[in-house]
C-alpha cells in the first residue's frame, strides 16, 4: 500500500529528532533509509508503526490518515535487529502468532506457518524452539512471522547486521524475493550503503533528523545533492569551479560538461584520475597502497596545495617517488552545485 509521511516532526526528551519529514513510498516499492548513526532512521520506522507519536504531521497509508490508529491495527510490521521471537513457543507458533491475535483458528495458523516455512526454506522446522535454531534460521523465522498477517508495510530495522557476509547475501535475496512475490511496500533501515544500493528502488539519505536526498540508487550515487551525501557514498578530492556554457573551469583543469551554469564543487574520485609517468610531471607519488585487485596511489601536487588519489591496476609500474601527470576521466567526476 502507498505510504506517505507529511511534515512529520518528532521530539523525544525535549530534543527534535525528526524535523519536518516528507516522504512518499509507492505501493510495492522497496526503499532504504540510510545515514549515520543517530540520524533518526529507527525513530522514523517507529513513527510509521505508531510506536512513537509525532508531535506534528501525519502518516498516511493508502490515502488514509492513520495517526489515531494504534500500532496493532495499522497492519505495519517491524522486524527488529534482535528479531524478538518468543522463546517459549515453537517456530510454527511464533509464525502463526500475528494471525492468532487476529482471531484466526489454531489449525489455520499452523497451516499458514508451514506454508511460510516453505517460502523461507525451512521445511520441517515447525516444531523446533528458537534456541534450537542458528542465527540465520532465526532470521528466516522472524521474516516469516512478519509477513504472516500480510502487512501493508514491512519495516526492517537493520535485520542483516548480525549475519556474516554469505548469510547476509542469502537473506537480502530472500527478502527481495518475498517482497516482490507479496508486493509489500518495504522500508529498510541500514548503515550499509552497498546494501542500500543493491536492494532499493529508492534511497532516502538521512542526516540530523532530515532527509537530505530521496532518489534512485543510481541518481544518489552519480548526482549527490550536497557534500554530506557525497561524502557518505564516495571518496576523493574536491576542487571548486564554475560551469559556463557547458564547460567546467577550475584551477586544475577545464572540461566539457552538460550541466547548468553556476558554481560547483567537483569531486575527483580515485577512478577519475589516470596517472602516467613524466619527468616533468606535476604530481609526486607519495604513497602506493596495495588493495588486492589494484593499488591506491596518493599524489601530491608540486605546484598547488592539492592531493589526489588514484586507483591503478595491480600491474602498474608507477612507484613511490615517481613524478607523474594525470589525465582526468570526465565520466567519473561528480559535480555538486554550491
Ligand atoms: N526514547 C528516546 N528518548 C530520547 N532520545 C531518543 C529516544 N530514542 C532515540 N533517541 C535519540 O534520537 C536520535 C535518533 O535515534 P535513532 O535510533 O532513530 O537513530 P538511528 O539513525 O536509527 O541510529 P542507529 O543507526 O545508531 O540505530 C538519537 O540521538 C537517539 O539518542
Amino acid at each position: 500500500m502507498e505510504l506517505e509521511l507529511k511534515n512529520i516532526s518528532v521530539t523525544l526528551s525535549n530534543k527534535e529528532i525528526l524535523k519536518s519529514i516528507n516522504l512518499k513510498v509507492e505501493n510495492g516499492e522497496f526503499i532504504s533509509l540510510l545515514g549515520p548513526s543517530g540520524c533518526g532512521k529507527s525513530t522514523m520506522l517507529k513513527t510509521i508503526a505508531g510506536i512513537i507519536n509525532q508531535h506534528e504531521g501525519s502518516v498516511i497509508l493508502g490515502g488514509n490518515i492513520i495517526d489515531n490508529i494504534p500500532p496493532y491495527k495499522r497492519k505495519t510490521v517491524i522486524v527488529f535487529q534482535d528479531f524478538r521471537l518468543f522463546p517459549h513457543m515453537t517456530v510454527a507458533e511464533n509464525i502463526g502468532f500475528p494471525l492468532k491475535i487476529l482471531g484466526v483458528n489454531k489449525n489455520k495458523c499452523r497451516e499458514r506457518a508451514i506454508e511460510l516455512l516453505k517460502k523461507v526454506k525451512l521445511v520441517g522446522y515447525e516444531n523446533r524452539r528458537v534456541h534450537e535454531m542458528s542465527g540465520g534460521q532465526i532470521q528466516r523465522v522472524a521474516l516469516a512471522r512478519a509477513i504472516a498477517a500480510e502487512p501493508t508495510v514491512l519495516l526492517l530495522d537493520e535485520p542483516f547486521s548480525s549475519l556474516d557476509t554469505n548469510l547476509r547475501k542469502d537473506m537480502r535475496e530472500l527478502v527481495l524475493e518475498l517482497q516482490k512475490e507479496y508486493k509489500i511496500t518495504t522500508i529498510l533501515v541500514t548503515h550499509d550503503k552497498e546494501e542500500a544500493l543493491i536492494m532499493s528502488d529508492k534511497i532516502a539519505f538521512m542526516y540530523n533528523g532530515q532527509i537530505e536526498q530521496y532518489t534512485t540508487p543510481k541518481n544518489i550515487f552519480n548526482n549527490p545533492a550536497n557534500t554530506i551525501v557525497a561524502d557518505y557514498f564516495l571518496e576523493g578530492t574536491y576542487i571548486d569551479g564554475e560551469i559556463m556554457d557547458n564547460r567546467f573551469l577550475s584551477e586544475l583543469f577545464n572540461i566539457d560538461v552538460n550541466k547548468n551554469n553556476g558554481k560547483y564543487k567537483c569531486l575527483i574520485r580515485p577512478l577519475a584520475v589516470r596517472p602516467f609517468k613524466s619527468h616533468v610531471g606535476e604530481f609526486l607519488v607519495i604513497n602506493k597502497i596495495y588493495q588486492g585487485d589494484n593499488y591506491l596511489l596518493k599524489l601530491n601536487s608540486t605546484i598547488k596545495d592539492l592531493t589526489l588519489e588514484s586507483i591503478v591496476p595491480d600491474f602498474t609500474d608507477i612507484m613511490e617517488g615517481d613524478k607523474v601527470n594525470v589525465e582526468i576521466v570526465k565520466d567519473k567526476l561528480i559535480f555538486i552545485p554550491m
